[in-house]
């Protein structure tokens, strides 16, 4: 059974529909790109995975459970299964880099001193154990991002989900992200990327989920950034409304 599991999906905010009749699977250990314009449905979908938001129609399986049954005591226990890196989801700017990892821990595991070691590790994994006792407002953007993969990996997830990573990061910094990400993704993690940063998503050739105004309009495995999908798909829409 794949591990993310969207079945016929529709999320809608009132008369806004985020994302209509949206299907697919992706299986364990896969990379997979979320791409498409802003307002596309991208954050949503994300949302979604999490359990943070609930489909207003179809079925979403995580991990082998729906989501849509699933009882309110088993949703934190969900959610620890998934990594997020985004940047709405902040650093605690008066903690240390080392004790935002901490802070993230102490939901999951206890003892101190697997704690040092795990997030010593996840520090070392994003090349920032020297960066430990640093203040967030002492980092380079691109190591605060390799901070907030850092912390999303220190609880062991299944799933890495990336909400616009690169985004604010130079071309530099954004390369080496997701590099760290493809890395991860290369140790046997599925990891999902929402992402408009289209130079980056044609180089990594990876499967691309493209949405366009909450549809799947293209899902291809090794894809480029498939700008021309979209704009088609858009021309016909136009077209469509005007008849
Ligand atoms: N909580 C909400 N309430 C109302 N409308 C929402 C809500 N969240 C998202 N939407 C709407 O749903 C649509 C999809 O939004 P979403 O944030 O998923 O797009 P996105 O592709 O992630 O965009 P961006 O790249 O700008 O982050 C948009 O039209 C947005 O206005």
């Amino acid at each position: 059974m794949a591990q993310i599991i969207f079945d016929h999906v529709t999320k809608k905010f009132g008369d806004e529909t985020a994302l209509e009749n949206v299907s697919f699977e992706i299986e364990k250990g896969e990379f997979v790109f979320v791409i498409g314009r802003s307002g596309a449905g991208k954050s949503t979908l994300l949302n979604l995975i999490m359990k943070q938001e609930e489909a207003t129609s179809g079925r979403i399986t995580v991990n082998g459970r729906r989501l849509d049954i699933m009882k309110r005591r088993k949703i934190s226990a969900h959610r620890s299964r998934i990594g997020i890196v985004s940047q709405d989801v902040g650093l605690l700017k008066d903690r240390s880099v080392y004790d935002n990892i901490l802070f993230a821990l102490w939901a999951t595991e206890h003892g101190s001193a697997q704690m040092k070691k795990t997030a010593m590790r996840v520090l070392g994994l994003v090349g920032l154990v020297g960066k430990s006792e640093s203040f967030p407002d002492e980092l380079s953007g691109g190591e605060r991002a390799r901070v907030l993969l850092a912390r999303a990996l220190s609880t062991s997830p299944d799933i890495l989900i990336a909400d616009e990573p690169t985004a604010n990061l130079d071309p530099d910094a954004s390369w080496d992200l997701m590099q760290l990400l493809a890395e991860v993704n290369y140790q046997g993690m599925t990891v999902v990327v929402a992402s408009h940063a289209r130079d980056l998503v044609t180089i990594m050739k990876k499967r691309c989920i493209s949405l366009v105004s909450g549809m799947v309009v293209a899902d291809e495995k090794n894809s480029i950034y498939n700008q021309k999908a979209t704009d088609i798909f858009e021309e016909r829409r136009i077209l469509a409304r005007k008849k």
